[in-house]
């Protein structure tokens, strides 16, 4: 039985006169947490922005399960957005409105439009959003203005709503960037709790090679928008590191914490299929 995957093929993405993502071919199957690595500018985000269309690709093909998603339009593209849930480093909460109904923005596509519009929500969509938020240890903050909490618990109720939309593939991109040392470990295990409990494909860009060791089963690393690694973790050695950082791998290579060992180590799912 062919199992079900998220392909590129031979993507990329021009800026005016500027490719900022180049032939990249990478096939993902379901159920993988993958990192992707690399300096400032070198197209992680519009990878990442391609695969939900953010940004469409200018080259190649993108497709699930064989379905060309970088075709869809319409109705069909809306689902695709639903199917590929995607959280940012700044989160992107409605901050006037309470906690609970910005996890239930995840249920838009699920109800119809007057009944958002009036709050209506029906009770079962109340009730999933409840659990996701004490999923996520913040169940207790549900009336809470959003923009009345830390980053971290921010972040928190971003995975909420994401995983409300109930989508295959969970795209983020730089979760963890503006967080402190604790929430950045609390909304990483977060993000590998679902994918682990409900096999939910992570695709997630990290500027810690710390984290991508800690958390991936695979890396992709990029340079000058092409995709330059592709492995396990394991096999992203400090000569590799030091090629795809250029004259930034100092920086990365002499984080002053030690590369600790994540709940990702041990489940290495292998990088090629
Ligand atoms: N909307 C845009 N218009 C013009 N150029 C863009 C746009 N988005 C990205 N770029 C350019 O594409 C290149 C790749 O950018 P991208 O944001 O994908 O890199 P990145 O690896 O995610 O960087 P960072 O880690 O700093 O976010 C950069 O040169 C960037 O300036």
């Amino acid at each position: 039985m062919r199992c079900s995957m998220l392909e590129l093929q031979d993507v990329g993405r021009r800026f005016g006169d500027r490719w900022a993502v180049t032939g990249a071919t990478l096939r993902v199957p379901d159920g993988q947490f993958v990192g992707v690595i690399g300096r400032s500018g070198a197209g992680k985000s519009t990878l990442l922005r391609m695969i939900n269309r953010l940004v469409d690709p200018s080259a190649g093909r993108i497709l699930h399960n064989g379905r060309e998603v970088s075709a869809l339009r319409g109705a069909e593209l809306r689902r695709w957005r639903q199917t590929c849930a995607m959280i940012f480093q700044q989160f992107n909460l409605i901050g006037r409105l309470d906690v609970l109904t910005n996890v239930l923005m995840g249920r838009l596509n699920h109800v119809p439009l007057h009944r958002s519009l009036l709050r209506l929500w029906p009770s079962q969509d109340r009730a999933l959003a409840f659990s996701a938020l004490e999923q996520f240890d913040i169940g207790a903050i549900a009336a809470q203005r959003a923009d009345s909490l830390s980053g971290g618990q921010q972040q928190r109720v971003a995975i909420a709503r994401a995983l409300v939309q109930e989508p295959r593939i969970l795209l983020a991109d730089e979760p963890v960037a503006s967080l402190d040392p604790r929430n950045t470990r609390t909304v990483m295990d977060a993000i590998h709790g679902i994918n682990r409990r409900y096999g939910i494909t992570v695709m997630v860009n990290l500027h810690s090679l710390d984290l991508a060791h800690a958390y991936c089963d695979r890396l992709i690393g990029m340079a000058a928008g092409r995709v330059v690694f592709d492995d396990v973790p394991a096999a992203l050695t400090d000569d590799v590191a030091r090629t795809l950082y250029g004259l930034e791998a100092g920086e990365v290579l002499d984080a002053p914490q030690a590369r600790a060992p994540g709940p990702g180590l041990g489940h290495a799912i292998p990088a090629t299929v």
